[in-house]
């Protein structure tokens, strides 16, 4: 993969301390115009600087503590480069502790919390001398190095909130990128603008060409990609890439797996279609309902999924010897989460997330690997791509055998569809569809007593779930006005015979993940 926007653009270089701080930082970086790359600290080195040539550095929050033995850290060459860095939370303790500082246990501040700030700074320009900002660590710097300067403290406990080595090295315990601090962007700002000076150039308007010109350049002239279709904004928009790279050798290919929503197939068909995309459509149902008999386990079931879909795959691919390539709607976190998350626990197997297998034996391609979802959708939009596709909510490449718990039956798939598309439909009535991240509804085996028409029914509990979130990798449930779960309880339980209870999930993501398998 020789092109990156690194190449063109003023980039800054993220060190990721691990967690999901890193990436809420790239994205703040990129919504002010400046591309940005994370790259986990311990798969950075002198030569990771040497490619991306960034202008300026940032180092995340993360988990562990400075102090522990063993702590992720890296080397002072950072601080040697000449670039100005900017520590956030763990970066900052970080720097603390390589500039000559002390880091200690602390009493811990979280959630909302007022600084006050000393001084004038470029950093905190358009910053009152007090402000809230958000907090969430247990250690504190105790004390700077020498020539260190202090340029914040907590009003409460006194604790370092800001600190400035040098004139381009500064650290924030607090974190600038979570929405909850006021003037955070403001902050991020200043930095990029007026300590870094760096010029904002990035946009994906305009960057259509550049990825159509990059698959072109990559695929023989003699050569044709699959190109694999859920209807989903990732895959329809490399989709439209690839075909306007290589018209008739791309080989579109839309499965229907008998896992999809009410009405799905052919929506996404005649979408697909009057994009000019022809899809070639497999209706495989009966083989992925029939794998999955009898299967209860939630990762025996992603990989039941999993394997059809490879097998699928493979007959296409091996239907036609010209066929060599694969072009994946992979985006910029499965990227850094496929490679960088070495020893991290598997919470589940995504098997779609990074595309399909790689044993396909065909070379993998894949357009979208720098941008963001919110990216994408902007980049769909600038090519033509309808909003009722370009906004669609993600949807799992295992479709509702993830939304039924325990086996998937034709009774359960039924009850998940009819009552997933009225949660749909009641959002997009309240107008409320397009500033939530997933809305759906989710359905197991176990019962409650009911009575209806004044007789005993013993039915479904279907749950509903809608949460707000940025990327998925954590989330909030939805506050949704009262009166319209009501609607959407009362709908289920008239509309769906089977069901006599309908609640609502009420827990964030962690410690819940999104989707119950
Ligand atoms: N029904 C399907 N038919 C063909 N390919 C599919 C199907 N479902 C998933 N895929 C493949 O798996 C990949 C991953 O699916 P995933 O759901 O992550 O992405 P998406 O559907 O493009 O976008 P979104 O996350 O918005 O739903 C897709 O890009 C596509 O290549
Ligand atoms: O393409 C996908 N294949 C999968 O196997 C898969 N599992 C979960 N998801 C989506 O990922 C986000 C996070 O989901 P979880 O909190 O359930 O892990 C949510 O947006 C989920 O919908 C998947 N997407
Ligand atoms: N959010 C963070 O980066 C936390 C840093 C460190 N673990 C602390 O608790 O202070
Ligand atoms: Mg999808």
């Amino acid at each position: 993969m020789s092109w990156s926007p690194s190449a063109e653009h003023d980039t800054v270089l993220i060190i990721s301390f691990g967690g999901q701080y890193a990436h809420m930082i790239s994205r703040r970086v990129r919504d002010l115009g400046v591309y940005s790359e994370v790259v986990p600290y311990a798969a950075v080195s002198q030569s990771t600087v040497e490619e991306l040539r960034p202008r300026a550095i940032i180092l995340s929050g993360g988990p562990s503590s400075v102090y522990e033995p063993g702590a992720p850290a890296i080397g002072d060459w950072v601080l040697k480069l000449g670039l100005p860095v900017l520590g956030i939370c763990y970066g900052h303790q970080l720097l603390a502790e390589m500039t000559g500082g002390r880091v200690e246990r602390g009493q811990g501040e979280y959630g909302r919390t007022r600084v006050t700030v000393d001084g004038p700074d470029p950093l905190f320009d358009g910053w009152g001398r007090e402000e809230d900002v958000w907090m969430s660590h247990s250690d504190y710097v105790a004390s700077v190095g020498p020539g260190v300067k202090v340029l914040a403290t907590s009003k409460d406990t006194g604790y370092i909130a800001a600190m400035k080595a040098g004139d381009k090295i500064y650290g924030v315990q607090f974190h600038p990128e979570v929405r909850h601090t006021e003037k955070g962007v403001k902050l991020i700002a200043n930095f990029l603008f007026k300590v870094a000076k760096v010029r904002p150039t990035w946009s994906v308007e305009g960057l259509a060409e550049k990825l159509v010109e990059q698959v072109r350049s990559q695929i023989p002239r003699e050569d044709k990609a699959i190109v694999a279709v859920s209807g989903g904004v990732d895959s329809t928009t490399a989709a439209v890439i690839a075909k306007r790279a290589l018209g008739d050798r791309a080989v579109v290919v839309f499965i229907n797996h008998g896992l999809l929503r009410e009405g799905e197939a052919e929506e996404v068909l005649s979408a697909l279609k009057s994009l000019g995309l022809n899809p070639i459509y497999i209706d495989a149902s009966d083989r992925f309902l029939r794998a999955l008999k009898g299967v209860t386990d939630p990762e025996q079931k992603r990989l039941v999924v999993g394997k059809v879909f490879a097998e699928v795959f493979k007959e296409v691919a091996t239907s036609d010897s010209s066929i060599r390539w694969l072009v994946q709607g992979t985006t910029y976190p499965d990227v850094i989460e496929s490679g960088a998350e070495a020893g991290a626990d598997r919470i589940k197997s995504h098997h779609n997330v990074g595309g399909l297998p790689r044993d396909l034996g065909l070379r993998v391609i894949e357009p979208l690997r720098y941008l963001y979802k919110d990216e994408v959708r902007r980049l769909a939009l600038s090519l033509g791509i309808p909003e009722s596709i370009a906004m669609r909510h993600p949807f799992p490449g295992p479709g509702l055998a993830v939304r039924v718990i325990g086996e998937v039956t034709e009774e359960k798939l039924r009850i998940a569809r009819r009552a997933s598309m009225i949660v749909e439909e009641e959002l997009r009535r309240a107008g409320l569809y397009n500033s939530v991240w997933q809305a759906f509804a989710v359905v197991g085996d176990d019962k409650w007593v009911g009575v209806k028409g004044d007789r005993r029914a013993f039915g479904y509990i279907v749950t509903v779930r809608v949460v707000e979130s940025e990327d998925g990798m954590t989330a909030d449930w939805a506050r949704l006005p009262y009166d319209l779960l009501q609607r959407i309880a009362s709908r289920i339980t008239s509309e769906v015979p089977e069901v006599v209870m309908v609640t609502y999930a009420v827990t964030t993501k962690p410690p819940s993940t999104i989707e119950p398998v």
